[in-house]
C-alpha cells in the first residue's frame, strides 16, 4: 500500500485521455490564528481533478470543505496562513495576492456560491451582472457583452433569455437564480468549477434540475467540477470520485461505488448511515455518537477516534496517512482499514437502540441529522399485519 502521492493518485474517472491534470493538489493546509488559538481548518489534502471529471467534496459541517475551495480560488483571508501546493495546470497558486488571482478566477476557475440573493446584486439587472463579468475579461463592447449574458442564461436553461436578462434578481425563483449564479461561473468558459452547495436552498425537483444543468454544462465545455456538499445524495447521483472529509483532512477518497458499496473508513460507513436518503428506505439508520472535534483542539492520533467502534490504542495516539487500501485507487486515512473489510455489516458498528419510523418516505430526500432512526421494513411489514389481523378496538 502506497501513501496518496499527487502523481500515483488514482486515475481519475474523467474525460482526458492524455492524464492531463487542471488541478494539482498537494498537503494543502489552512490554520486560522485567533485570539483563543490556532483552528486547523484544512490539514494535508491531496488530490487532482482531470478535464471532465466531477469530484465529490462530503462531510459534515466544519470539516474543512468550503476553506479549501476558497483556498483553490484565493479567497481566503489575510488572516489564513496557507501552506502546500495548487496547481492550476502548471502554474502555483499558493502566494499569490488577490489581485494575481483576479485573471485566474473566473477565467480558468470559477466558484458556484451556496446563497445566489447573497452574491448577485440587488440593484442591477440579471444580464448587466452577467456582461460585467464577461467584459472583466474580454476587451468587448457593452452590446458584445450583453449578446453573451443572454447567451450563457440561454446556456443554463433560463427561458425566454433576452428577456430575462433584463431583469432584476428579485424576479426569479430560487432555481432560476440558481443557474444565474451557474450562467455567471461558465460565463468565461472556465477549466474548473467549484460549485459549493450548490443546491442545499432548493426543493428537490429544482435540485435535481440543477445538477443536470451542471452535468450538461460539462458535457459541453468539458470543464472539471468540484461539487461540495453535505448530501450524500448529490454525491451519488452525479459525481465521478468523492473525497470524504472529517476533521479538517481527508479521509476516505475513491470511486462513488468503490466508497458507497466499500468502505474502508469507520466514518464513511456512519456517514452513509447516519444521513436518510432514498437508497436506505426501509433501512436502519444509525446515528454516530459524539460530536465532531475542534478544529483548534484536536485529539491526538485519528481525529475519529473518540467516536470510533473500532478505535485501538494505535489510533489514539498516531495519526494514520492517507494510504492505499486493497482496492487499486481507494485510499483511507485509517489503521483499522483492513480490519473494516473483514466486516459483513459494518452499519452494525454503530447501532443504537434508539428505533422511530419515518412516517412519509418522501421526507427522506431532503437530509435532516434529526429525522428519527427508520425501523427495518419486515419489522413495520410484520406490525401492519398484526393491526389489519387484530385492529385495535
Ligand atoms: N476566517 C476564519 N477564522 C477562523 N476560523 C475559520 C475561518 N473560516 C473558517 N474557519 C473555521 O474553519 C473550519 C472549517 O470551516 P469550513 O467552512 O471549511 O467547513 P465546512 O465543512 O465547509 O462546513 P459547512 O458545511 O458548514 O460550510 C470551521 O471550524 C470554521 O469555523
Amino acid at each position: 500500500m502506497s501513501e496518496l502521492d499527487v502523481m500515483d493518485a488514482p486515475e481519475s474517472a474523467g474525460r482526458s485521455a492524455s492524464g492531463e491534470k487542471l488541478l494539482t493538489v498537494k498537503d494543502l493546509s489552512v490554520d486560522f490564528p485567533t485570539d483563543d488559538g490556532v483552528v486547523h481548518a484544512v490539514r494535508n489534502v491531496t488530490f487532482t481533478l482531470a478535464p471532465g471529471e466531477v469530484l465529490g467534496v462530503v462531510g459534515e459541517s466544519g470539516s474543512g470543505k468550503s476553506v479549501s475551495s476558497m483556498a483553490i480560488m484565493g479567497l481566503l483571508p489575510k488572516t489564513a496562513n496557507v501552506t502546500g501546493s495548487i496547481k492550476f495546470k502548471d502554474r502555483e497558486l499558493v502566494g499569490l495576492n488577490y489581485k494575481q488571482m483576479m485573471p485566474v478566477r473566473g477565467n480558468n476557475i470559477s466558484m458556484i456560491f451556496q446563497d445566489p440573493m447573497t452574491s448577485l446584486n440587488p440593484v442591477y439587472t440579471v444580464g448587466w451582472q452577467l456582461a460585467e463579468a464577461y467584459k472583466a475579461h474580454h476587451d468587448v463592447s457593452k452590446k458584445a457583452a450583453w449578446a453573451k449574458a443572454v447567451d450563457s442564461l440561454e446556456l443554463v436553461g433560463i427561458p425566454q433569455p433576452d428577456r430575462r436578462a433584463a431583469q432584476y434578481p428579485h424576479e426569479f425563483s430560487g432555481g432560476m437564480r440558481q443557474r444565474v449564479m451557474i450562467a455567471m461561473a461558465i460565463i468565461n468558459d472556465p477549466d474548473v468549477i467549484v460549485a459549493d452547495e450548490p443546491t442545499t436552498a432548493l426543493d428537490v425537483t429544482v435540485q435535481a434540475q440543477i445538477l443536470d444543468t451542471l452535468l450538461r454544462i460539462r458535457d459541453e465545455t468539458n470543464a472539471g467540477i468540484i461539487v461540495i456538499t453535505h448530501d450524500l445524495g448529490v454525491v451519488a447521483g452525479m459525481v465521478d470520485r468523492v473525497q470524504v472529509m472529517y476533521g479538517g483532512t481527508v479521509v476516505e477518497q475513491g470511486t462513488v461505488d468503490e466508497v458507497f458499496e466499500t468502505q474502508r473508513m469507520p466514518y464513511t460507513v456512519g456517514l452513509l448511515g447516519s444521513i436518510p436518503n432514498p437508497s436506505l428506505l426501509g433501512k436502519r439508520l444509525t446515528p454516530i455518537k459524539g460530536a465532531p472535534p475542534s478544529l483548534m483542539n484536536l485529539p491526538e492520533g485519528c481525529a475519529f477516534s473518540p467516536r470510533c467502534p473500532l478505535a485501538i490504542d494505535e489510533c489514539r495516539e498516531t495519526e494514520p496517512e492517507l494510504l492505499e487500501t486493497d482496492r487499486h485507487g481507494h485510499f483511507s486515512r485509517c489503521h483499522r482499514s483492513a480490519h473494516l473489510a473483514t466486516i459483513v455489516d459494518p452499519q452494525k458498528l454503530f447501532a443504537t437502540d434508539e428505533i422511530g419510523v419515518v412516517e412519509n418516505p418522501a421526507s427522506l430526500l431532503v437530509a435532516d441529522p434529526d429525522m428519527p432512526i427508520v425501523e427495518d421494513v419486515d419489522v413495520v411489514e410484520a406490525r401492519m399485519q398484526e393491526e389489519e389481523e387484530n385492529p385495535p378496538s
